[in-house]
Order: C-alpha cells, then structure tokens, then sequence
C-alpha cells in the first residue's frame, strides 16, 4: 500500500495522446469531484466552479475550441487547431476550471486563484489514485468561454484551463529530476 507521499510523488502529467480511450466510471467522477469540495479556502469562499465535458460534450467543446482558434487568429481551420479537437476526443473528460470570483469578500485575487487551484490538486491526485492519468493545461488567450453556449457562466467567472482526465494502461514509476529540498528551503533553529 502506498504512502500519500508516494502517491503525491507518482502524480504525474499524462497528456491525451497516450489515454486509452474509456470512459470515467460516473462512480469515479463522483469521486473526483468530491474531492474537489474539500480544499482549504480563506473565509470559505469556496471560489471554484467546474464544468465537466464527457462523452458527446468532448466534440461540442473540441468545435467550440476550433470555431475561437479560427475567429481569434484569423486564420482558416488548422493543424493547431484540429490538434486542440483531437486532444478533447482523446481524453475520457475534460474540467473546465473556472475561478467564481467573490467581490464582496475583498479578498486578493492570488488567494482565490491559489483555492481553486489546491482544489484541483485534491481532483488530480484522486483521479491519479484512481488509476486515471490528467494534466492541467492553461488557458490560451484565445478560449473566451463566455461565448460557449453549452456553458452556464456568470460574470465573474474567470477561466484558468482545462484538467484533462484519460483512461491509461499503466502509470508512469520513473520520478522525474525535481529541486532538492535544500535548495528551496531555509531552515531557521
Ligand atoms: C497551472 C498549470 C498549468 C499548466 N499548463 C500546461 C500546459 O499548458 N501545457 C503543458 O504541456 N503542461 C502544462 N502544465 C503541466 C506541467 O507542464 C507539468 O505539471 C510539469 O511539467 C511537471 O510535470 P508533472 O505534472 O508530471 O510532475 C500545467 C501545470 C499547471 C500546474
């Protein structure tokens, strides 16, 4: 039985070109999401919103993604932007993460963006420990998800990427070089 640490350790970003295909048990999804309920927030904003695209929601999404690549490059359809549709097709769901911003709680915004984002670790890492492989990828400056009509969003809504989620065959062991402890860390005795 693994650790947590070793768990956190083995997280690691998997991208759709090596995702196998099936779909997230809604079990599992459930699971996922639960996870995200329960990061820290200042004042219990709770600032995080998620929509969750599976199944036929994956091509309305890859089309919408398409149609604002062509509208914010000028540029007819191209590899670049079939590639992002491919990528949608490929994964098993794709959370779109969303910072409902509270204004009346004065909050900084670095605050809020830091809750959403310890919530979507809790997502990554119950997924991983689920067996599924995910990456965060951020927010072009093209994906103005205000105009995606399958979307329900409110003003204050600020897009900050996509978590893709895959079914994979294995999970990669080898852990990557990472700064070592000392480097980043001052002790004080
Ligand atoms: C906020 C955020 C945004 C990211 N955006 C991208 C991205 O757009 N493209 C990409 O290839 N990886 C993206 N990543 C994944 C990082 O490249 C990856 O986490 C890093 O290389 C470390 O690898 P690991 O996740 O396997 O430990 C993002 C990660 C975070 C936390």
């Amino acid at each position: 039985m693994q650790t947590l640490l070793q768990k956190i350790q083995q997280r690691r970003s998997i991208f759709p070109k090596d995702y196998t295909g099936d779909a997230v048990s809604s079990e599992h999804m459930d699971q996922i999401l639960e996870a995200a309920r329960w990061a820290p927030t200042h004042k219990k904003t709770q600032p995080w919103k998620y929509k969750v695209f599976q199944g036929n929601g994956l091509k309305q999404l890859g089309d919408f993604m398409t149609a604002q690549f062509v509208k914010d490059s000028g540029k007819a359809e191209s590899f670049k932007s079939r590639k992002l549709a491919e990528k949608m097709q490929q994964s098993s769901a794709v959370v779109l993460i969303f910072l409902n911003r509270q204004i009346k709680e004065s909050l900084p915004e670095w605050e809020e963006v830091a809750a959403v984002s310890m919530s979507v670790q809790n997502m990554w890492l119950t997924a991983h420990d689920l067996g599924y492989g995910c990456y965060w990828s951020s927010p072009k400056s093209f994906a103005k998800m205000q105009e995606f009509e399958a979307i329900d969003l409110e003003s204050n809504d600020q897009f900050l990427g996509f978590l893709y989620i895959g079914t994979v065959d294995s999970q990669p062991e080898e852990l990557p070089k990472r700064k070592s402890v000392e480097e980043f860390v001052q002790f004080i005795n």
